[in-house]
């Protein structure tokens, strides 16, 4: 599963944890329920093993206050635990593994830019292995424009809108559920709206547009963040691992940072593929890696339950 919690808990999924995951469901409303809904049916299908819950905001614990503090008032964003927690931290585990072993270095000496492209968008900057940067924040609506949620925009639009009459939950649906590709373009599926922009129409060229400017907006950002010294720059998840000219327009005119792409290795690594796309020559590598995040959740849990069963036997 893949959902966040706002304290830290144990993982092994106790009613504690479940109500930890319901206190942060109105932050994650296209994530938690759904999630807390398969825990159960699993704890009711299978109820003498074991259950583990694998968080999406683990991996990126390691990002430094300045990272994740919002300039808001101390006392208030303490009292209700408002911070960036950042998310798709359990594919960004899994590409941060895959892309080492690629690149034939120990995680810990790999600086990556990862991308991970799908109905929910984020990049993460990894420095030395480990998150110290990411595009999703309080929520996974903060950061680049998705399917059908906003990412950043000008917070003080919310109070406009309410005083405009919305209520916080339309605003709420507004920015989850309607907006992003589906907003702007009509479609939430990124094929369907590249179609009809090869086509001309200018709504979807607009959309590709905003969607590839922001992600350029912050890969200039994590070039600064990891002072240049960048291994590899990861694609990820459905628009990621197959959006082949969404890839390339994305890094088109990074020559001067070491960043190009090779298009005919670009255009073979879709459907599956894993592949090395950058240019000849290119001293940084454009990396394709299909994510994994259930394998990633089952290596999670696999090492908490054996982490859990050491300590009962030291116990014993
Ligand atoms: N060939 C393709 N080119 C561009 N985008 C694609 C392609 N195939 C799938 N996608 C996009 O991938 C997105 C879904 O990605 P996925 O990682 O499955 O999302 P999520 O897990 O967040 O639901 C959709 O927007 C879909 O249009
Ligand atoms: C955290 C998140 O946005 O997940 P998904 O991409 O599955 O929507
Ligand atoms: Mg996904």
């Amino acid at each position: 599963m893949c959902c966040i919690a706002l304290s830290c808990i144990a993982p092994c999924c106790s009613e504690a944890a479940k109500a930890a995951i319901q206190e942060a469901s109105e932050l994650a409303p296209l994530h938690n329920p759904p999630n807390l809904y398969c825990i159960e049916a699993a704890q009711q299908l299978f109820p003498d093993v074991p259950h583990v819950a694998v968080f999406d905001t683990t991996f990126h614990a390691t990002m430094p206050p300045e990272a994740y503090t919002y300039a808001l008032p101390t006392r208030l964003a303490a009292e209700h635990r408002i911070r960036r927690y950042g998310f798709h931290g359990i594919s960004y585990s899994y590409l941060t593994h895959e892309a080492a072993r690629m690149l034939g270095k120990p995680k810990d000496q790999c600086n990556l830019i990862l991308c991970h492209l799908g109905a929910g968008s984020s990049m993460c900057a990894v420095a030395s292995g480990r998150s110290i940067e990411t595009t999703m924040g309080f929520t996974p609506l903060e950061g680049l424009m998705m399917g059908t949620r906003c990412g950043d925009i000008d917070p003080a639009i919310v109070p406009y809108l309410l005083g405009k009459g919305y209520t916080a939950a339309e605003l709420d649906e507004l920015m989850n559920k309607q907006s992003g590709f589906l907003g702007l373009a009509g479609s939430i599926d990124v094929r369907t709206v590249e179609e009809c922009a090869l086509k001309g129409d200018e709504e979807c060229l607009l959309a590709l547009a905003v969607y590839l400017r922001r992600i350029r907006k912050y890969l200039g950002a994590y070039l600064v963040h990891l002072g240049g010294q960048v291994d590899a720059v990861v694609f990820s998840a459905g628009i990621g691992e197959n959006g082949s000219m969404l890839r390339e327009l994305a890094l088109s005119g990074l020559e001067w940072a070491g960043i190009s792409v090779d298009g005919a290795a670009n255009d073979a690594a879709v459907r599956g593929r894993t592949g090395e796309v950058q240019g000849p020559g290119s001293p940084v590598k454009v990396l394709v890696i299909p994510t994994d995040e259930q394998l990633e959740i089952a290596e999670q849990t696999l090492e908490v339950v054996r982490r859990h069963t050491e300590k009962l036997a030291r116990a014993a």
